[in-house]
């Protein structure tokens, strides 16, 4: 048995575990700032912004140099290999910036999804030919964890068994590549919220989904101590009739994940897939006042929902640096309270956190 060929030594196994428990330490979550360059684009287009390397720069500048007490929000960001790369207008790379503020740095490690030939539409994800000479540099460049993002969809005959095997293969594979080069693997096979069904058969779904990775990764002898899980909430379809209140949404959540996630996993960071950033902090608040056994942090690894009103803030221009720092703060803040249950709604929340973030077909 795989007893005699240990996986990881010791100390690689307490690097792990330490950078995962950092980065959802007290209250703590993770801006996913690691929209390849063509998601930057739908996003700047909404406000009128021209996709080029510059305002992509300038715009990750303006959230990167927010105010020290960042880091008592955000515990890590997601980078997207361009940014990693990059510097503020100082010349001082956006990595440093963020490590000085101890916030731990992450980069997108998946490179697209590739079709699955005899199935309605579904894909696996691409990108571990090589992926462990890309981790070691990545390593050696300053990150601390990587995230892979898989896509199951809930439609006629999805999802397959051919995919959920497929996905949850790649993605212990890619878990079990970022630990042997000291990278934290942030796990995340999304199922995303397009279609018409219902908060029961989201929930489904999301069981057998979770199972399939779980069996994977142990299969693959990942150490669960040194992994981060960024799920989907259980909700119901974007296109369903029936509404569903945070407590609902709360409770199908935690089930499913009571019924398929290891206690050893030390943190679930959700993705926001679309929500309003208001829905996404009040569904957040409410899983964290859940009454089920809750052994892990329950938090956030949000990209729509931690950035769409310091977008419309910014709007381009640089004299609104202040206005968009203040809307990403007051975001994060809010989903840092929700990280603990203390999250109280207030009116003044303003008309972009309200405004759904929904996408279509939200593969890439
Ligand atoms: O659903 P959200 O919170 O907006 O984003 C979740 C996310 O995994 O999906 C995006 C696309 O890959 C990434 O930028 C981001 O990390």
């Amino acid at each position: 048995m795989a007893y005699r060929f240990p996986a990881l030594t010791p100390e690689q196994k307490k690097e792990l575990s330490e950078i995962a428990q950092r980065i959802v330490a007290n209250g703590k979550g993770i801006l996913a700032a690691d929209e390849s360059v063509g998601t930057m684009g739908n996003r700047l287009q909404r406000i009128k912004v021209e996709n080029t390397e510059e305002n992509r720069r300038q715009f990750r500048e303006i959230l990167f140099t927010s105010d020290n007490s960042m880091n008592q929000s955000i515990g890590g960001v997601i980078l997207f290999h361009e940014t990693l790369y990059q510097k503020d207008s100082q010349g001082k790379l956006f990595r440093n910036i963020l490590k000085e503020k101890g916030i731990v740095v992450g980069i997108k490690l998946d490179q697209g999804a590739a079709p699955l030939a005899g199935t309605n539409k579904e894909t696996t994800i691409q990108g571990l030919d090589g992926l462990s000479e890309r981790c070691a540099q990545y390593k050696k460049d300053g990150a601390d964890f990587g995230k892979w993002r898989a896509v199951l969809r809930i439609a006629d005959q999805c999802p397959s068994s051919l995919a959920i095997q497929e996905n949850a293969n790649a993605l212990a594979r890619y878990a079990s590549i970022c630990q042997q080069n000291g990278l934290v693997p942030i796990v995340e096979p999304e199922v995303i919220p397009d279609g018409d069904h219902d908060l029961e058969h989201c929930q489904y779904v999301t069981e057998k989904v979770l199972a399939t990775v779980y069996k994977a990764l142990n299969d693959h002898h990942v150490f669960l101590e040194g992994t981060l899980l960024k799920p989907n909430m259980v909700t119901a379809g974007h296109a369903c009739t029936k509404k569903y209140t945070p407590e609902q949404v709360a409770m199908a959540t935690v089930t499913a994940l009571h019924r398929t996630v290891p206690a050893a996993v030390p943190g679930i960071c959700f993705l926001s897939g679309g929500m309003s950033e208001e829905d996404a902090t009040l569904n957040l608040n409410a899983i964290n006042l859940c009454p089920l056994p809750r052994p892990w942090k329950l938090s956030f690894s949000y990209g729509r929902a931690l950035q769409a009103s310091a977008l419309a803030a910014w709007g381009g221009k640089s004299a609104n640096k202040k206005a968009t720092q203040e809307a990403f703060m007051k975001r994060a803040l809010a989903n840092s309270q929700a990280a603990k249950g203390q999250y109280i709604h207030s009116s003044s929340s303003g008309a972009a956190s309200t405004q759904s973030l929904f996408q279509a077909s939200y593969t890439y």
